[in-house]
C-alpha cells in the first residue's frame, strides 16, 4: 500500500509563560492509503496535537510531516489554510455546526470551496438524514448533529477524514452508530480515517493502532483482525 502520511521526528512545544510544555517529543509513524487508524492515549498524551498538526490546524515546532507526497511542515500560512480547506475533513467531539444554517446548508457551505466536492443531498441521504435536511442543528439530536458533521466533512471529498473523539458526547448506542458510519465510509470510499480516542475498545475497529503516551509513541500495532463497529463493546 502507498504511504499517505508520514511523521518524522515531530516535536511540538507550547510556551505557557516561561514554562515550555512538550506536547510531542520525537513522534514517528506512517499511515497508508485507505487505512482506518486509531490514535489512542490518555488525556494530555498528545493525541489532539497530532491530529491538529496533521490537519494543518497547528504547526510542528520541529520535524517533518508529509501528506500525499507534500511536506506540509514547509507550507506558509496561506498554503496551509488551503491544504486544510481542500484536503481535510474534520469531525469534532462537539459537532461545531453553524447554528443558523440548516443541515443541508451546513454541508453545502463547507463543500463549496472544494473543487471535487460531492452533492450535499446525496451525502445527507448516505448518513441517513434525507428527511432532516431542512432542520437546524438545535432541532437535531446529538447523534444526528454528528451525522451532519460527518456529511459536512465527507462532502468536501477530502484526502483525509480526521475525527477527534467523535463519539465523546454521544450515548453508547448512538456512538456505535456513528462509528459504524465512519467504518462504512472508510470501506466504501477507501478514504483514510484517523480517529483520536481515549477509549481502547474503539481501537479494535482499526487497521493500525498508534498508542501515544506523554508526547511519545508508545507502540504501533497492525490489527490483523479488524472488528466491525457493531461487534465492539465498552
Ligand atoms: N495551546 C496549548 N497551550 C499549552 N499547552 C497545550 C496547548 N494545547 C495542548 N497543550 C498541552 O499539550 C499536551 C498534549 O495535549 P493534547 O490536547 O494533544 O492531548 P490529548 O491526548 O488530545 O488529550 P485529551 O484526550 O484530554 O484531549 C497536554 O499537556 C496539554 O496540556
Amino acid at each position: 500500500m502507498e504511504k499517505l502520511i508520514e511523521f518524522k521526528n515531530v516535536a511540538k512545544e507550547y510556551k505557557v509563560g516561561e514554562v515550555p510544555i512538550k506536547a510531542l517529543d520525537g513522534v514517528d509513524f506512517s499511515i497508508s492509503e485507505g487505512e482506518f487508524v486509531v490514535v489512542l492515549g490518555a488525556s494530555g498524551a498528545g493525541k489532539s496535537t497530532i491530529l491538529n498538526i496533521l490537519g494543518g490546524m497547528d504547526t510542528a515546532t520541529s520535524g517533518q510531516v508529509f501528506v500525499g507526497g507534500q511536506e506540509i511542515t514547509k507550507l506558509n500560512e496561506k498554503r496551509l489554510t488551503r491544504y486544510r480547506g481542500e484536503k481535510i475533513g474534520f469531525v469534532f467531539q462537539f459537532y461545531n455546526l453553524i447554528p443558523n444554517l440548516n443541515a443541508m446548508e451546513n454541508v453545502e457551505f463547507a463543500a463549496e470551496v472544494c473543487k471535487d466536492h460531492l452533492d450535499a443531498k446525496d451525502i445527507l441521504r448516505k448518513v441517513g438524514l434525507s428527511n432532516r435536511i431542512k432542520n437546524f442543528p438545535s432541532q437535531l439530536s446529538g447523534g444526528e448533529q454528528q451525522r451532519v458533521a460527518i456529511a459536512r466533512a465527507v462532502a468536501k471529498n477530502p484526502l483525509l477524514l480526521l475525527c477527534d473523539e467523535p463519539t465523546g458526547a454521544l450515548d453508547y448506542v448512538t456512538g456505535k452508530a456513528v462509528l459504524k458510519l465512519l467504518e462504512d465510509l472508510n470501506r466504501e470510499t477507501k478514504k483514510c480515517v484517523v480517529l483520536v480516542t481515549h477509549n481502547s475498545a474503539i481501537a479494535q475497529m482499526a487497521d493500525k493502532i498508534i498508542k501515544v503516551k506523554s508526547g511519545r509513541i508508545e507502540s504501533i500495532t497492525i490489527n490483523e483482525s479488524r472488528q466491525s463497529a457493531e461487534g465492539i463493546e465498552w
